[in-house]
């Protein structure tokens, strides 16, 4: 077995949203550094984000027989333990929905009210973080078009975005939600108050992520924003490890491009010095490299343009 190390001496850095300019250098930095960051004073409302949690948890809590009649989760629906198509198991159950209508037909209409609240929240949110990382990247750009370059593709009527819930019983240590990169633009996580999630600083060094502060949500790196950045941000690998005495239960935004969304280097990113790291694809192209693949193969090393190799 592979030896792992936890070190829980590096945190997380907590941006406070309200200050954009600051913001915006804090937020750089760590894409730059750990691919994860916190944001606090973020403008979600409490009361929408209590809403589904408590909606989620209530769903959660049914029988099992009643969540399978919302499975299985191909596309959207109820999964249990059986992650991606590709025979990667976890400690978790989850339901995946459309943010365009993220409830199935089985749930009640304070669930459709609650997940078309938190969307609407959460997707403004994304945005927002967005354009304060171009603004950082690129400098204030009064021309709407640049600024909102990567904003746009979430905004999209046709964006592939995604609203994960995941729950994970109580298990004594074991692996709820096994290592992987997430796919997309940008994640926005929140969590209850169990611990559980951890990022890997190198091969077998994980940092645990602590859920506090409570009102904050965690924000990571997808695969497409490290190409979208010409790598100099870190999509970054992380896993659930369960707890044996609090169960944990997470909601992902997965700010997604449109399938059909041409996905390549940001313009001034790629220079004479620091040329283009990977070649274009469509989301739609890389989204069937990302699930037809394990959990954890690695799949942007598919794109790598040949010259970096030599
Ligand atoms: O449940 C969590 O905290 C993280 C889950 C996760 O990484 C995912 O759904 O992609
Ligand atoms: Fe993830």
């Amino acid at each position: 077995m592979k030896m792992e190390k936890i070190r829980d001496d590096i945190e997380v850095p907590i941006i406070d949203l309200s200050n954009r300019s600051e913001a915006s250098k804090q937020i750089i930095k760590a894409c730059e550094e750990l691919g994860f960051f916190k944001v606090i004073n973020h403008g979600v409302p409490q009361e929408i984000i209590s809403q589904i949690e408590e909606e989620a948890r209530a769903f959660f809590s049914k029988p099992g027989s009643e969540k399978m009649r919302a499975g299985p989760p191909n596309p959207y629906g109820y999964g249990c333990k059986n992650i991606g198509l590709k025979g990667d198991v976890g400690e978790v159950e989850y339901l995946l929905l459309h943010p365009n209508s993220p409830f199935l037909s089985t749930h009640s209409d304070h669930f459709r009210c609650a997940a078309m609240g938190y969307v609407e929240a959460v997707k403004k949110l994304a945005c927002e973080i967005l354009d304060v990382m171009v603004e950082g990247l690129v400098g204030p750009d009064p021309n709407p078009k640049r600024s909102s370059v990567l904003s746009r593709l979430i905004r999209d009527s046709e964006s592939d975005s995604i609203l994960r819930f995941n729950h994970y019983p109580p298990s004594d240590g074991r692996i709820g939600f096994g290592e992987h990169t997430d796919p997309q633009i940008l994640t926005l996580l929140r969590s209850n108050g169990a611990q559980g999630l951890q990022i890997s600083v190198e091969d077998g060094v994980w940092v645990p992520v602590s859920p506090h502060p409570h009102s904050a949500f965690c924000v990571n790196v997808g695969d497409v924003l490290q190409v979208m950045t010409n790598g100099r941000f870190m999509s970054v690998r992380h896993r659930v490890a369960v707890q044996s005495y609090k169960s944990r239960m997470s909601m992902a935004y997965f700010a997604a491009p449109p399938l059909h969304a041409t996905i390549g280097c940001l313009p001034g990113l790629a220079t004479a010095e620091k040329p283009a790291l990977f070649r274009s694809f469509s989301w739609g192209e890389y989204k069937e490299a990302a699930f037809t693949r394990r959990l954890g193969d690695s799949r942007l090393n598919l794109f790598t343009l040949l010259s970096q190799d030599n």
